[in-house]
C-alpha cells in the first residue's frame, strides 16, 4: 500500500504542476479580454468540457470523475480570472 500511495502523491505533484501551468494562461486571459462580460464565457465552458470528455473516453478517465472535476476546475478558474481582471489597473 505504501508503494501506491507513493504513486498517488507522484502523480498529484506532477498534477499540481500542470494546474499551475493552466492557471497562468487563465491569468493571461484576464489580461487579454476587453470586457469583465467575456470572463464568464458558457460556449467555451461546454466546448472545454466536451473535449476533456472526448480525451477521457480515449484515455480510460471515467466520465463520472472527469466531468464535476472539470466543470470545478472551471468554475474555480473563472472566479480566479474576476479577481485578477478586477485587478487590472484599466478595469
Ligand atoms: C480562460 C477562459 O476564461 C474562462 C475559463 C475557462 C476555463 O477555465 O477553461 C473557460 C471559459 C471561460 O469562461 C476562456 O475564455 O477561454
Amino acid at each position: 500500500m505504501a508503494d501506491v500511495r507513493r504513486e498517488i502523491d507522484r502523480i498529484d505533484r506532477a498534477l499540481v504542476d500542470l494546474m499551475a501551468e493552466r492557471q497562468g494562461y487563465i491569468e493571461q486571459a484576464a489580461r487579454i479580454k476587453a470586457n469583465r462580460d467575456e470572463v464568464h464565457d458558457d460556449a467555451r465552458i461546454e466546448d472545454v468540457v466536451a473535449k476533456v470528455l472526448a480525451t477521457a473516453a480515449e484515455r480510460g478517465l471515467s466520465a463520472d470523475i472527469a466531468e464535476p472535476v472539470w466543470r470545478l476546475l472551471i468554475a474555480k478558474s473563472i472566479e480566479h480570472e474576476f479577481n485578477a481582471f478586477d485587478r487590472r489597473k484599466d478595469s
